[in-house]
């Protein structure tokens, strides 16, 4: 068997002396999309800052490609090819979309290559507000505008894995379907995701395996069929 391209280990994490996450497991394997749930203030986002290098992990170990990235800096760590979409997409206010999506891109980090690289054009392609948009600050984005180019930012450094922190939240449902439908392309294109996100039935439909998380633990994993097939997990640890 192939060691997945991202794996925590009975990952923990704290904000000072208040302990956050309890030993997280969680794999993604090549080519997967894998969706992490949790109510709020389980643990996810700091899932993933610890995933980027953002925070320590006090315990266990992130492993990208069988390589435990402990004390790697976060440039390192996105350099060898994790692209993160951040929560509250933090575009940069001062810089134009064209700006912004030449300014982040790097070619794929050796031997992560998964298609076609990606260019302005391309971006431009998944999502054509970002070329009508091309000459706007940052800050003059509406909230989708910010997703779309917080999205193809990330697309820009031509990750390997691709990492979404609640990448709909806060939409209008039709930008929200934008951006499940380009979720779904760059699944079909072979780009392995780890998404988080509150709207099951939305990552039911482009995941490959789900987990759930509560109190800084994943108490449940399984696939899209078995979770809506459990109204009960669903309920007990989702509070749908
Ligand atoms: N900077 C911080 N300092 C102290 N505690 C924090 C900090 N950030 C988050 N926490 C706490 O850590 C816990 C997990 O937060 P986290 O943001 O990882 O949850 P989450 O599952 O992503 O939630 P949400 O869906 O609300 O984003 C929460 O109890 C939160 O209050």
């Amino acid at each position: 068997m192939t060691a997945p391209l991202l794996a925590l280990e009975g990952v923990a994490a704290a904000y000072g002396r208040t302990p956050v996450l309890f030993g997280v497991d969680l794999t993604v394997p090549a080519g997967e999309v894998v969706a992490l749930m949790g109510r709020n203030g389980m643990g996810k986002t700091t899932t993933v800052r610890t995933i980027m290098g953002l925070m320590p992990a006090t315990a266990g170990r992130v492993v990208w490609r069988g390589r435990d990235l402990a004390g790697l800096a976060p440039h390192r760590i996105a350099h060898l090819g994790l692209g993160l979409v951040p929560e509250g997409r933090r575009v940069f206010p001062t810089l134009t979309v064209r700006e912004t999506l030449v300014a982040t891109a790097r070619p794929p980090a050796p031997g992560s290559a998964t298609g076609e690289p990606w260019t302005l054009d391309r971006v431009h392609g998944l999502f054509p507000r970002l070329a009508e948009r091309a000459d706007s600050l940052g800050g003059q984005l509406s909230g989708g505008e910010q997703q779309m180019l917080a999205i193809g930012r990330a697309l820009m450094t031509n990750p390997a894995l691709l990492i979404l922190d609640e990448a709909t939240e806060g939409l209008a449902p039709v930008i929200r379907d934008q951006i499940w439908a380009v979720l779904g392309r760059l699944k079909a294109e072979g780009l392995s995701i780890l998404v988080i996100d509150k709207t099951v039935s939305a990552l039911a439909r482009v995941a490959d395996r789900m987990a759930i998380l509560e109190k800084g633990r994943v108490v449940w994993t399984g696939t899209p069929a078995a979770l809506l097939a459990a109204p009960d997990v669903q309920h007990r640890h989702l509070g749908v």
